[in-house]
C-alpha cells in the first residue's frame, strides 16, 4: 500500500504554523484574551520575589512581626492572584480550540469525499485516519499550550532579566552568560527535531494501515493463517515506530540537559558572587534574595522550552500532513445552471439519444507515462432505452469504462454524453441522479438494510427495488428493512449483499444504469429470477451491464467486445457468436480465466 511521505527539504515550522490562522481567526479573541491573561499570571508572579526582599530589608531586619504578616499576607495573595489567572486561561481556551479542531476535522472529511477515486488509490487509508485523528489532536494541543506558553514564558523571561539587571547588574550578566549556548542548542534541536517528528507521525500512518487491514481482512488473515506473519508485519512497524520515538527522547534528554544545566550553573554562580558582595557590604541581602527569588522564578519558563519547542515542531509535522491532503485538487465541479440553485436541473429528453462514448481515451494517472492507455478510441452508443453487454477478457478495460460514465475518474481525453449532453457539463449532484451503479464487490455501510439501499432515496421504493433485486430476504431479518447490517456488510452472505447492492442502483428508477457483474455471486436459480425481474426496469433505462456469463448477456439488447482496451466488435449475441472467434471463446468459459494483458 502506498504511503505519503514527508517531502524531503527545509521547512519553515513557523510558516507551516502560520497556515492554521484561517481556522484560529474567528476564535482569535478568546486566544489572545487568554496570553494576556497568562502573561499576567506569570507576571504576578514575578512580583513575589520584590515582596520578599521588601520583607527580609524591611520587617525581617527591623524584626518588625506586623510588617512580616502583612508580607505573608501579600504573598498569599500574589500566589492566590497568579493561580486563579491560569485557571481563567484554561477556561477561555477549551472551548474555542475544540471547535477550532472540530472544524478542521469536518473540512478535512469534507475534502476527502471531494477528492477524486485516484487519490484515494494512491493514499493509504491509515495514513489519512491518523492526519484526521492523532495529527489533530497534537494541533489542539498546541494551540492550547505551546503556542501560548512560547509568548507566555519569553515575556516572562525578559521581564524577570530586566528586574535582576536593576537589582544587580553584574550578577544579571552571570545569569545571561548561558543565553547565547541555549540559544545555539535549540537552533540545532529545531532543526534535527522536526525531520524526525515528521518520520514519527507518517509511521504511525503506516501502524494504523496495518492495523485496520488486519481488522478488515480478518477472514483471510484467520483463513490462510496468516496471522503470525501480520502480527510480524505489525511489529516491525512499531519496532520502527519505537525507535522513532526513542531518537525524539533523545533529542529532548540532550536539549533538556542544555538547557537545565547551564542556568542552574549560572544560578550558582551568582550565588556564590552575591554572597560575598553582601560579606563585602556591597549589596544588601534582601536584594539577593529577590535576585535568587526571581532566577528560580525563571526556571520553570527556560526549563519548559524544550518541550515547547519539540510539541511545537510535532504541530508543525501535523500541519503540514493536514495541508498536504487539503492541498490535493478536488475533482471539478461544473458551474451550477441556476444561480444559487443546486438542485438537479429537469432532465432534457431534446437529444434524447443515450449514452455515447466519443473517442475516449483514458490512462491512469499514476501510470507509467510510456505505457499504453488502458483505453483508446472508445466509440460506443448505447441507444436510449438499449442494454449494452460489456464484454472482454480480466484486465481488457470494463471496469475502468463504467468507472468513467459516473466520473469516478476523469477521461484523459474524449467526451461522453448522457442524452447529448456531456458529462462535465453536469453537476456531480445532477449526474448521480441519472446514473446509477452497482459493482462486483459490493459495499455496505454500517447502518439498516434499508438506509443502505435508499441512499437517500424515496423510501416508497424500496420495497419495489428490493423486489427487482431478489432481496426481499430483507423483509425476513430480525428488524425488517431497520435491521442495521455490520460494518461493510459482513453479517450478510456475498449474495445478499450483491443483491442489496442491485437494489440500491435500480431503487431511484435512474435513465442510466451501470451494472459491473453485480449477479457474479448469486447461484442460477437467483440469478434468473433478478435476471427476469432486471428486465422490465430496463425497458426504459438505458444500462450498460458488464458481463462474464452468458446469462448475465442475454439480459442485453445488444453487446460490445472490448479487447485490450479497444472496442472491437459491437453486434447482439448471436451475431458475435457467429462472427467473431474471441467472443465465442469468451463465452465457451475458457476465456474467462486468460488476462488480456
Ligand atoms: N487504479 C489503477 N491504477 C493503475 N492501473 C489500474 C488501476 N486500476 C486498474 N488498473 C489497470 O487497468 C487495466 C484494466 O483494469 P480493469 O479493472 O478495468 O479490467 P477489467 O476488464 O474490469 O478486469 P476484470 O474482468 O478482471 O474485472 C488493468 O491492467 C489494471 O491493472
Amino acid at each position: 500500500m502506498p504511503t505519503t511521505r514527508a517531502t524531503p527539504g527545509k521547512r519553515s515550522a513557523v510558516r507551516t504554523l502560520l497556515r492554521l490562522w484561517p481556522y484560529v481567526r474567528p476564535v482569535r479573541a478568546r486566544l489572545f484574551t487568554a496570553a494576556f491573561v497568562a502573561v499576567l499570571a506569570s507576571c504576578t508572579g514575578l512580583v513575589i520575589p520584590l515582596v520578599l526582599k521588601w520583607m527580609v530589608d524591611g520587617p525581617v531586619a527591623d524584626r518588625d512581626p506586623a510588617g512580616v504578616w502583612l508580607g505573608a499576607l501579600f504573598l498569599l495573595l500574589l500566589g492566590f492572584g497568579e493561580a486563579l489567572l491560569f485557571g481563567l486561561r484554561r477556561w477561555l481556551v477549551a472551548r474555542p480550540l475544540s471547535h477550532v479542531e472540530a472544524e478542521m476535522r469536518a473540512d478535512l472529511y469534507g475534502h476527502l469525499q471531494r477528492l477524486p477515486v485516484t487519490f484515494h488509490d494512491r493514499w493509504a487509508s491509515g495514513q489519512l485516519l491518523s492526519r484526521g485523528t492523532t495529527d489533530l489532536m497534537l494541533l489542539r494541543m498546541f494551540l492550547a499550550f505551546p503556542l501560548t506558553f512560547l509568548l507566555v514564558n519569553s515575556v516572562t523571561i525578559l521581564v524577570g532579566v530586566i528586574i535582576m539587571l536593576i537589582q544587580d547588574w553584574t550578577l544579571g550578566l552571570v545569569i545571561l552568560a548561558p543565553a547565547v549556548p541555549v540559544i545555539v542548542s535549540c537552533l540545532l534541536f529545531e532543526q534535527r527535531y522536526s525531520s524526525v517528528a515528521r518520520q514519527a507521525q507518517d509511521q504511525v500512518g503506516d501502524l494504523t494501515t496495518v492495523v485496520e487491514e488486519s481488522v478488515l481482512g480478518i477472514r483471510i488473515i484467520k483463513g490462510f493463517g496468516r496471522h503470525r506473519s501480520q502480527a510480524r508485519a505489525f511489529w516491525e512497524l512499531s519496532r520502527t515506530l519505537r525507535g522513532t520515538e526513542l531518537r525524539k527522547a533523545r533529542l529532548l534528554a540532550a536539549i533538556l540537559s542544555v538547557i537545565v544545566t547551564l542556568p542552574e550553573v549560572a544560578i550558582g554562580a551568582a550565588l556564590v558572587l552575591g554572597s560575598v558582595q553582601v560579606a563585602d557590604g556591597e549589596l544588601s541581602a534582601g536584594t539577593l534574595v529577590a535576585f535568587l527569588s526571581t532566577a528560580l522564578a525563571l526556571r520553570w519558563p527556560i526549563d519548559s522550552i524544550g518541550f515547547l519547542l519539540a510539541m511545537s515542531q510535532d504541530a508543525a509535522s501535523a500541519t503540514e500532513r493536514y495541508f498536504e491532503v487539503m492541498d490535493e485538487t478536488p475533482e471539478v465541479e461544473a458551474p451550477s445552471r441556476g444561480a444559487g440553485n443546486c438542485a438537479p436541473s429537469p432532465h432534457r429528453p431534446a437529444a434524447d439519444n443515450g449514452l455515447q462514448f466519443h473517442n475516449v481515451r483514458f490512462r491512469y494517472p499514476d501510470a507509467a507515462s510510456d505505457s499504453p492507455p488502458t483505453l483508446d478510441h472508445i466509440d460506443l452508443h448505447i441507444r436510449p432505452g438499449e442494454s449494452m453487454a460489456l464484454v472482454g477478457a480480466t484486465g481488457s478495460g470494463k471496469t475502468t469504462l463504467t468507472a468513467l460514465v459516473p466520473r469516478l475518474h476523469e477521461l484523459t481525453s474524449g467526451r461522453i454524453t448522457l442524452d447529448g449532453e456531456d458529462i462535465t457539463a453536469m453537476s456531480r449532484e445532477e449526474l448521480r441522479s441519472l446514473v446509477a451503479m452497482a459493482f462486483e464487490e459490493p459495499t455496505l455501510f454500517s447502518a439498516s438494510v434499508g438506509e443502505n439501499v435508499l441512499m437517500g432515496a424515496d423510501s416508497h421504493e424500496l420495497d419495489r427495488a428490493l423486489s427487482i433485486a431478489q432481496a426481499d430476504f430483507a423483509h425476513a431479518l430480525p428488524q425488517g428493512t431497520d435491521t442495521k447490517i455490520g460494518e461493510q456488510g459482513l453479517s450478510l452472505s456475498g449474495g445478499q449483499r450483491q443483491r442489496l447492492a442491485l437494489a440500491r442502483a435500480v431503487v431511484g428508477r435512474p435513465r442510466f444504469l451501470v451494472l459491473d457483474d453485480p449477479l457474479s455471486a448469486l447461484d442460477v436459480h437467483t440469478e434468473a429470477a433478478v435476471e427476469a425481474a432486471l428486465r422490465d426496469v430496463l425497458a426504459d433505462t438505458t444500462a450498460l451491464i458488464v458481463a462474464h456469463r452468458p446469462s448475465t448477456v442475454l439480459l442485453a439488447d445488444r453487446v460490445a467486445l472490448l479487447s485490450e482496451g479497444r472496442i472491437t466488435a459491437v453486434g447482439t449475441h448471436q451475431e458475435l457468436l457467429r462472427t467473431n472467434a474471441e467472443y465465442a471463446h469468451l463465452m465457451s468459459g475458457s476465456g474467462e480465466t486468460e488476462d488480456a494483458r
